[in-house]
C-alpha cells in the first residue's frame, strides 16, 4: 500500500504547506502534530492529505513525529486562515502562527501550593506567626499567598511555619480559566428602544445563520447592556461567544459589568495575559469549556469549539488594525469569520466607521438605533473656542473660557477632563541659541521631551536619551526651549491654575502595568480625583459618574496630516471624549479648543449633528473614489539606503501590470522617510470597489524584481496608516 502523505502548515513565514509521511497515525486534517523541520521540530496542523505526492522527493519526505494531544483546529478556522492569508497577502504560516497559540515550551506548569494547620504551635511565637495561626484556625485550606496577605505576614513566616511542621501544604488545582455564565443572574430592566434591539440580536442568535448588526447607539445608551443580551442567548443556547474589545484599557469596567449581568468574568484574551494562562485559555477554548471570551484583537484567531456569536466593541476604532506582521483588520475579518462559521456578528459604536455606515445605509448591516442616552442624561452641550480671537496668552495652551469652566465643575464638586491627545511634554525642543532641533537619529521625527522620565523619546521607534547639558550645535548651555504642549505640560499648567486640585496624568507610556491602571480608572469613578488629563486612554469607553466637563485643549491635531481618515478619525476621537461628560448626572458640557470652528467636523461636533458629518463625509469618499467606494493597498519599500530604497520602488511600480481600473500612485518618499534606521518610500494602489485588490497584487509580486539583500517590503491591503 502507498504512503499516505499529508501537508502539514507549519507557523512559519511560508504560504505552502509541507508533505510529511504520515506514517502509522491516524491523523487528519485539523489534527495539530509535532513535524521535523530543518534540524529542530515544530508544532504545525495537517491541512489535508496531499493530492498528488511528487515521487521524486518520495525518499526525502520526513514523518510526522507525534500527534499533539490537543482538539484539531475545525474546518472553519482552517477556512479563516486560509481566508485571512489570501486576502492581506500574509504567507499562511504566519497567519497560522496567530492560531496556535497553545503555549509550546513553556514546561509544567507551576503548582498552586495551599497551607493548613496541620501540627502543633511552634516552639518560638511571634506576633507575626500568632496572627497567621489565628488566621488557620478555623482548618480551612488557603494559597500560600492568600494567607500570608490575608494575616499581614510575609511569605517566609508560612515557610517558617511548614518547615516547624505546623502547617501542612496541599496542592491545590489551578484556578478556572472561566466559570459559567448565568444569563438569568442578573438581567437589566430594559428602554423600550433597547429592549427592541436586545430582541433582535437574540433573535439573530437564535436563527444560527450569518448576519450583521449595527448597534448604533449615542454615547451612554447602553450598548453594552444590549449586547449583553446577544451574549446571555448564545451561553442559554450553549454556544461561545467572542467579545472583541480595541483596547485592555476599555476591557477593566466591562469585565465588571460583565460580571455584574452574568455572576461570572469571562475569560479574557489580550497581551497582558501570561502566556501560561494563555496557552490553558487556548486549550479551555478549544474543548469548548469556555463559554464567553473578551479579547483583543488576537482572540479573533481563537479555536472556539462551538462560536456562536461575535461583537465588536467600538467597531470604528483603530487599534483594531494590526499594523506588524500579518496586517490584518480585525472587525473586517471578524465578518469574515462570522460568515464562515454562518453566525451573527454585532458591531456596536457611537460613531461607526464610514464603511459600516454605509454597509447600514444600504442595508447590508442592519441597523438597531438607541437614539437616547440611558436614564434620559441629555447628551453633553458642545461649544467650539475659536483659538485665534480667544485663546490661551503665549506659552499657555488652556483658554480662559476653559479655565472658569474648570473652576466652576471643582466648585460644584464634578470631575473635568482635558484631552490632549500627545504624550510627554513637548514634541519639539529647539536651541534658543542656533535653530538646533532635537531628531531621532534613526526615523525622520522629532524627538519628543518627557519630563517625567528626564528622557527626550522618539514615538516611533522608541529611542531615548537624556537631556543634554548643551546645544550639541552651538554649545549653548540653558538655551533649550519647549515648542507645544503635552499632557505633562498641561499637568504642569493645571498645577499653576489649580493649585489644590487634585489632578491625575493618564498616558500609556507612564503606565506602568495593567493593575495601576485599572487603580487609576477607578480612582476616576470613586470621585478621588479633580482633574484627569489625558490622551486616548481615557476617551473611549469609560463611565465616570462625576464627569461633566470635557475640555478638547488641541482640536485640530488629527486633522492636519495627509490621511484621507483624518476627519473621519477625529469626529470619532473627539465625539468619543465629549461622550464622557455628563453620563450620571446635570447637564455635561464640552469645549472644543479650535483654529477651525467652521470646520465641518467642528460644526458637527457643536450642532450634535452626527448626520450632517457622515453625509459630508460619504460624499467625499464617493467623489474621490476612497474606502468604501473604492480600494486601496499600499506597499512601502525599505532599505539601508536611500538610493537602494528609491531604485528597487521604481522596479517595483515599472513591473506593475497594466489595467486601466488599477491606478499605481508613486513611489513618493514616504511622508515618514526615515524609520528605525531605514529610508522608505510608498506606493499606493485604488481600484474600483469590486476589483479584487489581493489577487492584483499577487500577480505584480509574482513578475516583480526579487527582494534581494537588506531591501524590504511590506503589503498593507486596505492600509489605515499612510505614514
Ligand atoms: N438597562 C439598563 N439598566 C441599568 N443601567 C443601564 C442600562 N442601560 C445602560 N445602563 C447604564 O448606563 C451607563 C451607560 O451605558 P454604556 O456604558 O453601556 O453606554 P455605551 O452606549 O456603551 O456608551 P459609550 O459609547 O459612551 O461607551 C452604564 O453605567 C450602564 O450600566
Ligand atoms: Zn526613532
Amino acid at each position: 500500500m502507498a504512503r499516505r502523505i499529508v501537508d502539514v502548515l507549519v507557523p512559519v513565514a511560508l504560504d505552502h504547506p509541507y508533505s510529511y509521511a504520515a506514517g502509522d497515525l491516524p491523523v487528519a486534517a485539523g489534527d495539530v502534530v509535532r513535524v521535523p523541520l530543518g534540524r529542530r521540530e515544530c508544532t504545525g496542523v495537517v491541512w489535508g492529505d496531499t493530492a498528488a505526492p511528487d515521487p521524486r522527493l518520495d525518499n526525502r519526505i520526513k514523518e510526522i513525529a507525534a500527534k499533539l494531544d490537543v482538539p484539531p483546529l475545525n474546518p472553519e478556522l482552517r477556512r479563516l486562515v486560509d481566508w485571512v492569508a489570501g486576502y492581506t497577502l500574509a504567507p499562511r504560516g504566519m497567519v497560522l502562527r496567530m492560531a496556535l497559540r497553545m503555549g509550546e515550551g513553556l514546561g509544567p506548569a507551576r503548582e498552586r501550593v495551599g497551607v493548613r494547620l496541620a501540627g502543633p504551635p511552634p516552639e518560638r511565637m511571634t506576633p507575626a506567626r500568632a496572627r497567621l495561626l489565628a488566621l488557620l484556625a478555623d482548618g480551612l485550606v488557603r494559597a500560600k499567598g492568600d494567607a500570608a496577605r490575608e494575616a499581614g505576614v510575609s511569605a517566609g513566616v508560612v515557610d517558617g511555619l511548614i518547615d516547624e511542621g505546623t502547617l501542612a501544604t496541599v496542592v491545590l488545582p489551578p484556578d478556572p480559566i472561566a466559570g459559567a455564565p448565568d444569563p438569568g443572574f442578573r438581567p437589566p430592566a430594559l428602554s423600550d428602544a433597547q429592549a427592541t434591539a436586545a430582541a433582535a440580536l437574540r433573535e439573530a442568535v437564535a436563527a444560527a445563520d450569518f448576519s450583521a448588526l449595527l448597534v448604533d447607539g449615542v454615547t451612554g445608551s447602553g450598548k453594552t447592556e444590549v449586547y449583553f443580551e446577544a451574549v446571555a442567548e448564545a451561553v442559554r443556547r450553549g454556544r461561545q461567544s467572542l467579545i472583541l474589545m480595541p483596547e485592555i484599557a476599555l476591557t477593566t469596567q466591562s469585565l465588571d459589568r460583565f460580571a455584574a449581568r452574568f455572576g461570572v468574568r469571562p475569560a479574557e484574551w489580550h497581551s497582558e495575559v501570561s502566556p501560561r494562562r494563555r496557552a490553558r485559555t487556548w486549550q479551555a477554548v478549544a474543548e469548548g469549556k469556555v463559554p464567553v471570551v473578551a479579547g483583543a484583537r488576537s482572540a479573533l484567531f481563537l479555536p472556539f469549539r462551538d462560536l456562536g456569536l461575535i461583537v465588536v466593541d467600538e467597531e470604528h476604532d483603530p487599534a483594531y488594525k494590526q499594523e506588524d506582521g500579518v496586517r490584518y483588520h480585525a472587525r473586517d475579518m471578524a465578518v469574515v469569520r462570522a460568515s464562515i462559521a454562518k453566525i451573527p456578528i454585532v458591531l456596536a459604536s457611537a460613531t461607526p466607521s464610514v464603511e459600516t455606515e454605509v454597509n447600514a445605509r444600504k442595508g447590508r448591516y442592519r441597523r438597531l438605533p438607541l437614539p437616547q442616552r440611558f436614564g434620559g442624561q441629555a447628551l453633553p452641550h458642545v461649544e467650539a473656542i475659536d483659538l485665534s480671537r480667544e485663546g490661551p496668552p503665549r506659552g499657555r495652551w488652556i483658554a480662559p473660557r476653559l479655565a472658569e469652566a474648570v473652576k466652576l465643575a471643582i466648585e460644584r464638586r464634578q470631575q473635568a477632563l482635558l484631552f490632549l491627545n500627545r504624550r510627554g511634554y513637548a514634541p519639539l525642543t529647539l536651541c534658543r541659541g542656533c535653530g538646533y532641533r532635537f531628531a531621532c537619529p534613526q526615523c525622520d521625527a522629532w524627538l519628543v521631551d518627557h519630563r517625567f522620565r528626564r528622557q527626550l523619546v522618539c514615538h516611533h521607534c522608541g529611542f531615548s536619551t537624556g537631556h543634554p547639558a548643551a546645544c550639541p550645535n552651538c554649545e549653548a548651555t540653558d538655551s533649550f526651549v519647549a515648542c507645544g504642549p503635552g499632557v505633562e505640560r498641561l499637568a504642569e499648567e493645571v498645577g499653576t491654575l489649580f493649585p489644590q486640585a487634585r489632578v491625575l496624568v493618564m498616558s500609556s507610556d507612564l503606565l506602568t502595568d495593567v493593575d495601576t491602571l485599572r487603580e487609576e480608572l477607578r480612582s476616576i469613578e470613586e470621585g478621588r480625583v479633580d482633574i484627569v488629563i489625558g490622551t486616548q486612554l481615557v476617551a473611549k469607553g469609560h463611565h465616570f459618574p462625576r464627569l461633566n466637563l470635557v475640555g478638547i485643549v488641541d482640536a485640530d491635531l488629527g486633522l492636519a496630516n495627509g490621511d484621507p481618515r483624518a476627519a473621519e478619525r477625529t469626529f470619532q476621537l473627539l465625539a468619543q471624549v465629549a461622550g464622557r461628560a455628563g453620563r450620571e448626572e446635570g447637564q455635561g458640557v464640552g469645549l472644543i479648543q479650535t483654529h477651525q470652528p467652521e470646520h465641518p467636523v467642528m460644526r458637527a461636533l457643536i450642532a450634535g449633528d452626527r448626520e450632517a458629518f457622515y453625509a459630508s463625509e460619504i460624499a467625499t469618499r464617493e467623489r474621490t473614489g476612497y474606502p468604501p467606494f473604492g480600494r486601496l493597498a499600499s506597499v512601502i519599500v525599505s532599505a539601508a539606503t536611500r538610493p537602494a530604497a528609491e531604485a528597487y520602488a521604481r522596479k517595483l511600480a515599472a513591473a506593475a501590470p497594466r489595467d486601466e481600473r488599477v491606478r499605481l500612485l508613486g513611489p513618493a518618499e514616504a511622508p515618514v522617510s526615515l524609520l528605525r534606521g531605514r529610508h522608505r518610500f510608498r506606493l499606493l494602489l485604488k481600484a474600483p470597489r469590486g476589483l479584487d485588490l489581493s489577487g492584483y497584487v499577487r500577480d505584480w509580486l509574482a513578475v516583480a524584481p526579487k527582494v534581494t539583500g537588506d531591501l524590504a517590503r511590506e503589503i498593507d491591503i486596505d492600509p489605515m496608516s499612510f505614514l
